[in-house]
């Protein structure tokens, strides 16, 4: 059952129906048709409200003609105009898992317009909650970014300096200033209303601050954050901002510790469910880890219970993470150069700004594969059938004369004809760059960094390199369980610490 949540909002009155909920009937050009309404959330409070119906169907497709004519309904019993359609809608008919209370929680918290940081650990469904928060809110003035483009990217947002338009962010306060005071820059700052961080470990907090001054600066409005409504979430145990060199990494702070901190977040919730893992063992393990009280007797457990190289399930290799891409790159073109046979290169299609897609898109620009390469999914094709970004398999063949398809053998079971994709890169409902490609990767190794979000059935991690603490976390808490785990050789030890403030960030939390 593929469910949509339609935003009627901002409404300048309150909404007129009434319970029961359950059924609208109308007679529209395609017929009679009749919307169970599953959930209205009506947030009551000072005009404009927030109002969103959830729908439910068994066609995506249908959904969308549901909710044009719900759209339709509405306007007719109003007889006001309603404000455009939610223009995210034809990409989001992929149904979402429904919410758990804690989940629906801090969507709810969220939607109110609230300013709010949620957190938990590896696999709480930080995820989920933000593409909940997503379908709900208006497309054209929420803005969804992340730290990362990569992360950006896994859930169609675009990195937090390209929705702020500051490049690189060089050139200190005023450098930034200028350059979000730029037309288009200034649109963006100007028509968001809601500004999801994802990833908000890997910001800096010294950047933060410098983005609250530019969004006070271009908003023109002194109230913090430029008044905007700030939906961070992440895990401060996971990786900390990227920063080159010994004094780069002695001076960045993290983004709780931001001046503006305080002032522009009024809830800190935290998810406490893990759902990536069922073992309770394995997940006291990780826990253990992720705070940095990793005991020898915890290391050795862990080391036993994973020593061992896992099999190869179906022709199908476990996924190996080493912390350097130099080791990633060097393992996975080995292991292609070493199958015999044609290579086939997929050329990506793109449109609009080559940087963009460079920074911001999960695809690469150029996919060569052969019959025999252990490859992985790049994005969600098909959740129903297990099909979904990360997804491993083995390529069996190509199919196809003048266009050329790879057939993977996935570990789920499936074989299926791979089609090509297209990546859209959009801040708000702006569409900055798409590409269209193939939605493969090699996939006998990746960069912990990129593992981030991802969940691994079959994986082999190796932190003899590590160089951060959350590594190791972050590394051990793709796998879903300790039987799909592989731990190569010896954890460096600075793999294992917990940095001693975010320890105390999240034991102050805690007390609240
Ligand atoms: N309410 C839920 N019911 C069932 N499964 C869920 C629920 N919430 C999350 N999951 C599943 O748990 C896994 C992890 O979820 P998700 O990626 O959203 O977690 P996360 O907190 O963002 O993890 P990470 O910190 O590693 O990025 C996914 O497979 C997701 O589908």
């Amino acid at each position: 059952m593929a469910q949509l949540v339609v935003d009627l909002s901002p409404r300048e009155e309150s909404f007129q129906l009434k319970p029961p909920l359950s059924m609208v009937s109308s007679r529209i050009p395609e017929g009679l048709l009749t919307i169970s309404l599953q959930r209205v959330q009506i947030h009551t409070g000072a005009p404009p409200y927030r109002i969103q119906v959830m729908i439910s169907g068994g066609d995506p497709a249908q959904l969308v003609v549901l909710r044009d004519a719900l759209h339709r309904i509405m306007m007719g019993t109003r007889g006001q105009p309603l404000r455009p359609l939610h223009p995210n809608i034809l990409q989001d008919c992929e149904p979402l898992l429904p919410l758990s209370p804690e989940q629906q929680r801090v969507t709810d918290l969220a939607l109110s317009g609230k300013s709010i940081f949620f957190t938990g650990c590896a696999g709480t469904g930080k995820s989920l909650v933000i593409k909940h928060i997503l379908r709900a809110l208006p497309a054209a003035t929420t803005f969804l970014t992340a730290s990362t483009g990569l992360a950006a990217s896994a859930l169609g947002g675009t990195t937090l300096n390209a929705f702020a338009g500051i490049g690189r962010a060089e050139g200190g306060l005023q450098g930034m200033l200028k350059m979000a005071s730029r037309p288009d820059a200034a649109k963006r700052w100007r028509t968001a209303t809601t500004l999801i961080i994802d990833e908000i470990s890997m910001v800096d907090g010294g950047m933060l601050d410098d983005l609250e001054q530019v969004a006070r600066s271009v908003r023109r409005c002194k109230q913090p954050f430029g008044g905007l409504q700030l939906v961070l979430t992440g895990d401060f145990h996971q990786l900390p901002p990227v920063a080159k060199g010994r004094q780069a990494m002695a001076e960045r702070k993290f983004a709780f510790e931001a001046d503006c901190w305080e002032s522009c977040i009024s809830a800190c919730m935290l998810l406490t469910k893990v759902y990536r893992q069922a073992d309770r063992e394995f997940v006291d393990i990780l826990s253990a880890v992720r705070r940095g009280r990793c005991s020898r007797a915890i290391l050795d457990k862990l080391q036993d219970r994973c020593g061992r190289p896992l099999g190869m399930v179906d022709s199908i290799l476990p996924t190996k993470l080493y912390t350097h891409t130099d080791d990633v790159d060097a393992i996975n073109s080995r292991h292609l150069a070493e199958l015999s046979g044609e290579a086939v290169r997929f050329v990506a299609q793109d449109t609009g700004n080559p940087d963009t897609l460079k920074s911001a898109c999960h695809a690469k620009a150029v996919v060569e594969l052969k019959v025999g390469a252990q490859v992985m999914l790049t994005r969600n094709v098909s959740a129903k059938r297990g099909l979904v970004n990360g997804a491993r398999g083995v390529l069996e063949r190509f199919v196809g004369n003048t266009i050329r398809l790879p057939v993977v053998r996935f570990a789920s079971g499936p074989e299926v004809t791979v089609g090509k994709e297209r990546w859209t890169v959009k801040s708000g409902n702006r569409v900055l760059a798409t590409r269209t490609q193939i939605p493969l990767a090699c996939a006998w190794a990746l960069s912990v960094h990129k593992s981030q979000g991802m969940t691994l059935d079959k994986v082999e991690v190796n932190l003899a390199r590590a160089f951060e603490g959350g590594m190791a976390y972050v590394a051990l808490s793709r796998a879903r369980s300790l039987e799909g785990l592989h731990v190569s050789g010896k954890i460096h030890p600075q793999a294992l610490q917990a940095d001693p403030k975010v320890t105390a960030f999240y034991a102050a939390m805690a007390s609240r």
